[in-house]
Protein backbone atom coordinates (compact mmCIF):
# COMPACT_ATOMS: atom_id res chain seq x y z
CA UNK A 1 0.00 0.00 0.00
CA UNK A 2 1.50 3.04 -0.82
CA UNK A 3 1.02 4.78 2.61
CA UNK A 4 3.53 2.30 3.85
CA UNK A 5 6.37 3.78 2.06
CA UNK A 6 6.65 7.68 3.32
CA UNK A 7 9.57 9.06 1.58
CA UNK A 8 11.22 11.31 4.56
CA UNK A 9 13.79 14.14 4.26
CA UNK A 10 14.60 14.43 8.26
CA UNK A 11 16.49 17.98 9.24
CA UNK A 12 18.24 16.44 11.90
CA UNK A 13 19.56 19.75 12.95
CA UNK A 14 16.22 21.06 13.20
CA UNK A 15 14.47 17.97 13.72
CA UNK A 16 11.81 19.32 11.10
CA UNK A 17 10.32 16.44 8.91
CA UNK A 18 8.25 16.58 5.77
CA UNK A 19 6.84 13.72 4.18
CA UNK A 20 5.02 13.14 1.39
CA UNK A 21 1.38 11.39 2.15
CA UNK A 22 -1.56 11.13 -0.16
CA UNK A 23 -3.67 13.85 -0.50
CA UNK A 24 -7.12 14.01 1.98
CA UNK A 25 -5.41 11.95 4.38
CA UNK A 26 -4.30 13.21 7.55
CA UNK A 27 -1.08 12.09 9.94
CA UNK A 28 0.77 13.22 12.86
CA UNK A 29 4.60 12.09 13.38
CA UNK A 30 6.45 11.83 16.66
CA UNK A 31 10.07 11.82 16.21
CA UNK A 32 13.22 10.98 18.67
CA UNK A 33 16.43 12.18 18.00
CA UNK A 34 19.07 9.47 18.71
CA UNK A 35 21.92 10.25 17.72
CA UNK A 36 23.12 12.28 14.17
CA UNK A 37 22.47 9.23 12.14
CA UNK A 38 19.68 7.53 14.10
CA UNK A 39 16.09 8.51 14.39
CA UNK A 40 13.15 7.00 15.79
CA UNK A 41 9.71 7.75 14.37
CA UNK A 42 6.13 6.90 14.98
CA UNK A 43 3.58 8.23 12.14
CA UNK A 44 -0.03 8.24 13.38
CA UNK A 45 -1.75 7.93 10.04
CA UNK A 46 -5.64 8.75 9.84
CA UNK A 47 -8.31 8.12 7.13
CA UNK A 48 -11.56 7.63 7.38
CA UNK A 49 -12.30 6.01 10.68
CA UNK A 50 -9.01 4.12 10.83
CA UNK A 51 -5.71 5.14 12.27
CA UNK A 52 -2.43 3.45 11.65
CA UNK A 53 0.56 3.55 13.71
CA UNK A 54 4.08 2.90 11.63
CA UNK A 55 6.59 2.97 14.56
CA UNK A 56 10.43 2.81 13.35
CA UNK A 57 14.03 3.22 14.47
CA UNK A 58 15.90 4.30 10.64
CA UNK A 59 19.39 5.08 10.40
CA UNK A 60 20.16 8.35 8.17
CA UNK A 61 22.46 8.54 5.68
CA UNK A 62 22.87 12.30 5.19
CA UNK A 63 20.23 14.28 5.95
CA UNK A 64 17.11 11.75 3.61
CA UNK A 65 15.92 8.00 5.15
CA UNK A 66 13.43 5.83 3.27
CA UNK A 67 11.27 4.34 5.67
CA UNK A 68 10.07 1.04 4.67
CA UNK A 69 7.44 -0.90 5.95
CA UNK A 70 8.41 -4.64 6.65
CA UNK A 71 4.83 -5.99 6.07
CA UNK A 72 1.66 -5.69 8.28
CA UNK A 73 3.33 -5.97 11.63
CA UNK A 74 5.03 -2.66 11.31
CA UNK A 75 1.56 -0.81 11.11
CA UNK A 76 -0.65 -1.36 14.03
CA UNK A 77 -4.60 -0.39 13.65
CA UNK A 78 -5.09 2.02 16.89
CA UNK A 79 -8.93 2.01 17.61
CA UNK A 80 -10.46 5.67 17.82
CA UNK A 81 -10.25 6.28 21.74
CA UNK A 82 -14.10 7.35 22.67
CA UNK A 83 -14.13 10.96 23.59
CA UNK A 84 -14.57 10.86 27.14
CA UNK A 85 -17.72 13.21 28.67
CA UNK A 86 -16.81 16.32 30.78
CA UNK A 87 -17.81 15.19 34.60
CA UNK A 88 -19.49 17.35 36.38
CA UNK A 89 -18.36 17.91 40.05
CA UNK A 90 -20.02 19.09 43.30
CA UNK A 91 -17.39 20.93 45.92
CA UNK A 92 -18.18 20.96 49.58
CA UNK A 93 -16.33 23.64 51.84
CA UNK A 94 -16.62 25.14 55.86
CA UNK A 95 -13.40 27.44 54.77
CA UNK A 96 -11.45 29.63 53.17
CA UNK A 97 -11.53 27.10 50.17
CA UNK A 98 -8.27 27.37 48.91
CA UNK A 99 -8.30 22.90 47.42
CA UNK A 100 -11.89 24.06 45.81
CA UNK A 101 -9.58 27.18 44.06
CA UNK A 102 -7.01 24.23 43.19
CA UNK A 103 -9.34 22.57 41.84
CA UNK A 104 -11.57 24.97 40.09
CA UNK A 105 -8.87 26.48 38.03
CA UNK A 106 -7.72 23.20 37.22
CA UNK A 107 -11.24 22.99 35.17
CA UNK A 108 -10.51 26.14 33.40
CA UNK A 109 -7.05 25.34 32.44
CA UNK A 110 -7.99 22.09 31.11
CA UNK A 111 -5.97 19.91 33.83
CA UNK A 112 -9.40 17.99 34.94
CA UNK A 113 -11.93 17.06 32.28
CA UNK A 114 -14.70 18.43 34.42
CA UNK A 115 -16.73 21.69 35.70
CA UNK A 116 -17.38 22.49 39.00
CA UNK A 117 -20.97 22.84 38.90
CA UNK A 118 -21.89 23.40 42.35
CA UNK A 119 -20.72 24.59 45.80
CA UNK A 120 -22.04 23.29 48.97
CA UNK A 121 -21.12 25.08 52.76
CA UNK A 122 -22.51 24.78 55.89
CA UNK A 123 -21.24 28.57 56.23
CA UNK A 124 -22.81 30.85 53.22
CA UNK A 125 -20.32 33.45 54.00
CA UNK A 126 -17.04 31.98 54.17
CA UNK A 127 -13.98 32.45 51.94
CA UNK A 128 -14.90 29.04 49.58
CA UNK A 129 -18.90 30.67 49.31
CA UNK A 130 -17.47 34.50 48.73
CA UNK A 131 -15.16 32.38 45.83
CA UNK A 132 -18.08 30.65 44.18
CA UNK A 133 -20.33 33.47 44.27
CA UNK A 134 -17.27 35.78 42.00
CA UNK A 135 -16.99 32.66 39.42
CA UNK A 136 -20.61 32.77 39.35
CA UNK A 137 -20.89 28.72 40.95
CA UNK A 138 -24.14 28.32 42.55
CA UNK A 139 -23.97 27.92 46.11
CA UNK A 140 -25.98 25.79 48.37
CA UNK A 141 -26.03 25.89 52.09
CA UNK A 142 -26.54 22.41 54.06
CA UNK A 143 -26.91 21.75 56.69
CA UNK A 144 -30.05 24.66 56.44
CA UNK A 145 -31.53 25.23 59.63
CA UNK A 146 -33.82 28.14 60.56
CA UNK A 147 -35.01 28.92 64.23
CA UNK A 148 -33.85 25.47 64.85
CA UNK A 149 -35.89 23.95 61.74
CA UNK A 150 -34.30 21.78 59.30
CA UNK A 151 -35.47 24.11 56.34
CA UNK A 152 -33.42 21.91 53.82
CA UNK A 153 -32.76 18.37 53.82
CA UNK A 154 -30.60 15.49 53.22
CA UNK A 155 -33.09 14.25 50.73
CA UNK A 156 -33.46 17.65 49.32
CA UNK A 157 -29.77 17.80 48.84
CA UNK A 158 -29.16 14.62 47.00
CA UNK A 159 -32.36 15.67 44.44
CA UNK A 160 -30.49 19.15 44.33
CA UNK A 161 -27.11 17.07 43.44
CA UNK A 162 -28.87 14.54 40.87
CA UNK A 163 -30.34 17.93 39.13
CA UNK A 164 -27.17 19.53 38.46
CA UNK A 165 -25.99 16.10 37.98
CA UNK A 166 -23.42 15.73 39.66
CA UNK A 167 -20.86 13.05 38.92
CA UNK A 168 -18.37 13.30 41.72
CA UNK A 169 -18.64 15.15 45.33
CA UNK A 170 -15.31 16.26 46.45
CA UNK A 171 -15.16 17.61 50.10
CA UNK A 172 -12.63 20.00 50.31
CA UNK A 173 -12.52 21.47 54.27
CA UNK A 174 -15.65 20.17 54.78
CA UNK A 175 -16.52 20.10 58.67
CA UNK A 176 -20.08 18.34 58.64
CA UNK A 177 -20.51 14.67 58.45
CA UNK A 178 -22.20 13.72 55.20
CA UNK A 179 -25.60 12.29 55.93
CA UNK A 180 -25.85 8.62 54.90
CA UNK A 181 -28.65 9.36 52.37
CA UNK A 182 -25.96 11.08 50.23
CA UNK A 183 -23.12 8.51 51.42
CA UNK A 184 -26.16 5.91 49.44
CA UNK A 185 -26.89 8.08 46.54
CA UNK A 186 -23.45 8.31 45.25
CA UNK A 187 -21.76 5.53 45.82
CA UNK A 188 -17.79 5.45 45.43
CA UNK A 189 -18.17 9.07 44.14
CA UNK A 190 -17.63 11.25 47.10
CA UNK A 191 -14.49 11.95 48.31
CA UNK A 192 -12.75 13.65 51.08
CA UNK A 193 -8.86 15.50 51.58
CA UNK A 194 -7.47 14.90 55.23
CA UNK A 195 -4.06 17.10 55.95
CA UNK A 196 -2.49 13.52 57.47
CA UNK A 197 -1.60 10.61 56.65
CA UNK A 198 -4.78 8.08 57.25
CA UNK A 199 -5.58 6.07 59.67
CA UNK A 200 -3.34 8.28 61.94
CA UNK A 201 -4.88 11.49 63.28
CA UNK A 202 -8.28 10.74 62.27
CA UNK A 203 -12.05 10.56 63.40
CA UNK A 204 -14.09 12.88 65.09
CA UNK A 205 -12.43 16.20 66.66
CA UNK A 206 -9.47 15.49 63.88
CA UNK A 207 -9.65 18.65 61.47
CA UNK A 208 -7.63 21.74 60.66
CA UNK A 209 -4.83 22.38 63.06
CA UNK A 210 -6.20 20.35 65.44
CA UNK A 211 -4.35 17.88 63.20
CA UNK A 212 -1.05 19.27 62.61
CA UNK A 213 -0.64 20.14 66.45
CA UNK A 214 -1.46 16.40 67.17
CA UNK A 215 0.96 15.05 64.33
CA UNK A 216 3.88 17.28 66.26
CA UNK A 217 2.81 16.12 69.69
CA UNK A 218 3.08 12.96 68.65
CA UNK A 219 6.53 13.35 67.39
CA UNK A 220 5.83 11.98 63.95
CA UNK A 221 8.57 12.27 61.03
CA UNK A 222 6.63 12.46 58.96
CA UNK A 223 2.75 13.80 57.47
CA UNK A 224 1.09 14.45 54.31
CA UNK A 225 -2.40 14.78 52.60
CA UNK A 226 -4.65 11.67 51.81
CA UNK A 227 -7.69 11.98 49.93
CA UNK A 228 -9.89 8.77 50.39
CA UNK A 229 -13.60 7.67 49.30
CA UNK A 230 -15.84 8.98 52.13
CA UNK A 231 -18.27 6.37 54.03
CA UNK A 232 -20.38 6.83 57.03
CA UNK A 233 -18.21 7.33 59.49
CA UNK A 234 -15.43 10.34 59.53
CA UNK A 235 -12.14 9.32 57.59
CA UNK A 236 -12.43 5.65 57.71
CA UNK A 237 -13.17 5.44 54.08
CA UNK A 238 -10.98 3.45 51.21
CA UNK A 239 -7.93 5.31 50.95
CA UNK A 240 -6.99 6.51 46.93
CA UNK A 241 -4.03 8.95 47.20
CA UNK A 242 -1.61 9.92 49.23
CA UNK A 243 1.28 12.52 49.24
CA UNK A 244 4.41 12.18 52.16
CA UNK A 245 5.71 15.68 53.53
CA UNK A 246 8.56 15.52 56.46
CA UNK A 247 7.76 17.21 59.99
CA UNK A 248 10.98 19.18 60.45
CA UNK A 249 12.28 18.97 64.21
CA UNK A 250 11.42 22.84 64.62
CA UNK A 251 8.57 22.62 62.57
CA UNK A 252 5.42 24.86 64.51
CA UNK A 253 1.64 23.35 63.65
CA UNK A 254 1.28 26.18 61.28
CA UNK A 255 4.66 25.99 59.61
CA UNK A 256 3.56 22.32 58.87
CA UNK A 257 0.06 23.12 57.98
CA UNK A 258 1.83 25.13 55.13
CA UNK A 259 3.79 22.80 53.79
CA UNK A 260 0.89 19.94 53.84
CA UNK A 261 -1.85 22.42 52.51
CA UNK A 262 0.82 23.06 49.34
CA UNK A 263 1.16 19.35 48.78
CA UNK A 264 -2.91 18.80 49.12
CA UNK A 265 -3.31 21.06 46.16
CA UNK A 266 -1.48 19.52 43.59
CA UNK A 267 -2.70 16.46 45.06
CA UNK A 268 -6.86 17.02 44.71
CA UNK A 269 -6.09 18.44 41.31
CA UNK A 270 -4.48 15.05 40.06
CA UNK A 271 -7.36 12.85 41.56
CA UNK A 272 -9.79 14.96 40.01
CA UNK A 273 -7.88 14.47 37.04
CA UNK A 274 -7.79 10.64 37.01
CA UNK A 275 -11.56 10.43 38.16
CA UNK A 276 -12.26 12.57 35.16
CA UNK A 277 -10.58 10.73 33.01
CA UNK A 278 -11.88 7.49 34.14
CA UNK A 279 -8.38 6.53 35.61
CA UNK A 280 -9.85 4.68 39.20
CA UNK A 281 -9.07 0.83 38.88
CA UNK A 282 -9.85 -1.54 41.96
CA UNK A 283 -7.55 -4.00 42.74
CA UNK A 284 -8.88 -7.91 43.83
CA UNK A 285 -8.67 -7.22 47.49
CA UNK A 286 -10.91 -4.01 47.33
CA UNK A 287 -7.73 -1.53 47.31
CA UNK A 288 -8.68 1.34 44.65
CA UNK A 289 -5.88 2.33 42.20
CA UNK A 290 -4.96 5.04 39.69
CA UNK A 291 -3.80 4.50 36.26
CA UNK A 292 -0.82 6.63 35.12
CA UNK A 293 -1.62 8.85 32.68
CA UNK A 294 1.64 8.92 31.33
CA UNK A 295 1.85 5.30 31.21
CA UNK A 296 -1.17 3.40 31.11
CA UNK A 297 0.49 0.19 32.77
CA UNK A 298 1.53 1.76 36.01
CA UNK A 299 -0.99 2.51 38.66
CA UNK A 300 0.12 4.01 42.02
N1 LIG B 1 -19.66 10.72 56.32
C1 LIG B 1 -18.51 11.44 56.33
N2 LIG B 1 -18.55 12.78 56.46
C2 LIG B 1 -17.40 13.51 56.43
C3 LIG B 1 -16.15 12.88 56.33
C4 LIG B 1 -16.13 11.45 56.19
O1 LIG B 1 -15.04 10.82 56.06
N3 LIG B 1 -17.32 10.78 56.19
N4 LIG B 1 -14.96 13.62 56.35
C5 LIG B 1 -15.11 14.93 56.96
C6 LIG B 1 -13.88 15.76 56.89
N5 LIG B 1 -13.11 15.54 58.11
C7 LIG B 1 -11.87 15.01 57.99
O2 LIG B 1 -11.29 14.83 56.90
C8 LIG B 1 -13.64 15.85 59.39
C9 LIG B 1 -14.40 16.99 59.55
C10 LIG B 1 -14.93 17.32 60.79
C11 LIG B 1 -14.70 16.51 61.89
C12 LIG B 1 -15.30 16.85 63.21
O3 LIG B 1 -14.93 16.30 64.23
N6 LIG B 1 -16.25 17.82 63.20
C13 LIG B 1 -16.87 18.30 64.44
C14 LIG B 1 -17.68 19.55 64.15
C15 LIG B 1 -16.75 20.68 63.68
C16 LIG B 1 -17.53 21.95 63.45
O4 LIG B 1 -18.76 21.90 63.30
O5 LIG B 1 -16.86 23.02 63.41
C17 LIG B 1 -17.84 17.24 64.99
O6 LIG B 1 -18.43 16.49 64.20
O7 LIG B 1 -17.99 17.28 66.21
C18 LIG B 1 -13.92 15.39 61.75
C19 LIG B 1 -13.36 15.05 60.51
C20 LIG B 1 -16.28 15.68 56.37
N7 LIG B 1 -17.48 14.86 56.52
N1 LIG C 1 -10.66 16.79 58.57
C1 LIG C 1 -10.93 17.71 57.51
C2 LIG C 1 -9.84 18.73 57.41
O1 LIG C 1 -9.18 19.04 58.39
N2 LIG C 1 -9.65 19.23 56.19
C3 LIG C 1 -8.61 20.20 55.96
O2 LIG C 1 -9.16 21.51 56.00
C4 LIG C 1 -8.32 22.36 55.21
C5 LIG C 1 -9.20 23.17 54.31
O3 LIG C 1 -8.42 24.14 53.68
P1 LIG C 1 -9.04 24.95 52.43
O4 LIG C 1 -10.41 25.42 52.86
O5 LIG C 1 -8.07 26.07 52.21
O6 LIG C 1 -9.11 24.00 51.26
C6 LIG C 1 -7.37 21.44 54.41
O7 LIG C 1 -6.09 21.42 54.98
C7 LIG C 1 -8.02 20.09 54.56
O8 LIG C 1 -7.11 19.01 54.50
Amino acid sequence: METRNAILRASLHSAALSIQIPQNHSFSTLTKIHSPKWVSLNIRYSFSSRTLLVKSKTQCRNSYAKIKCKGVSDIEEESPKPKLRRKNLAVFVSGGGSNFRSIHEATLNGSVHGDVVVLVTNKQDCGGAEYARDNRIPVIVFPNKKDGQEVFSAEDLVITLRSYKVDFILLAGYLKLIPVELVRAYPKSIFNIHPSLLPAFGGKGYYGMKVHKAVIASGARYSGPTIHYVDEQYDTGRILAQRVVPVLANNTAEELAARVLHEEHQLYVDVAAALCEERITWREDGVPLIQSKENPNEYF
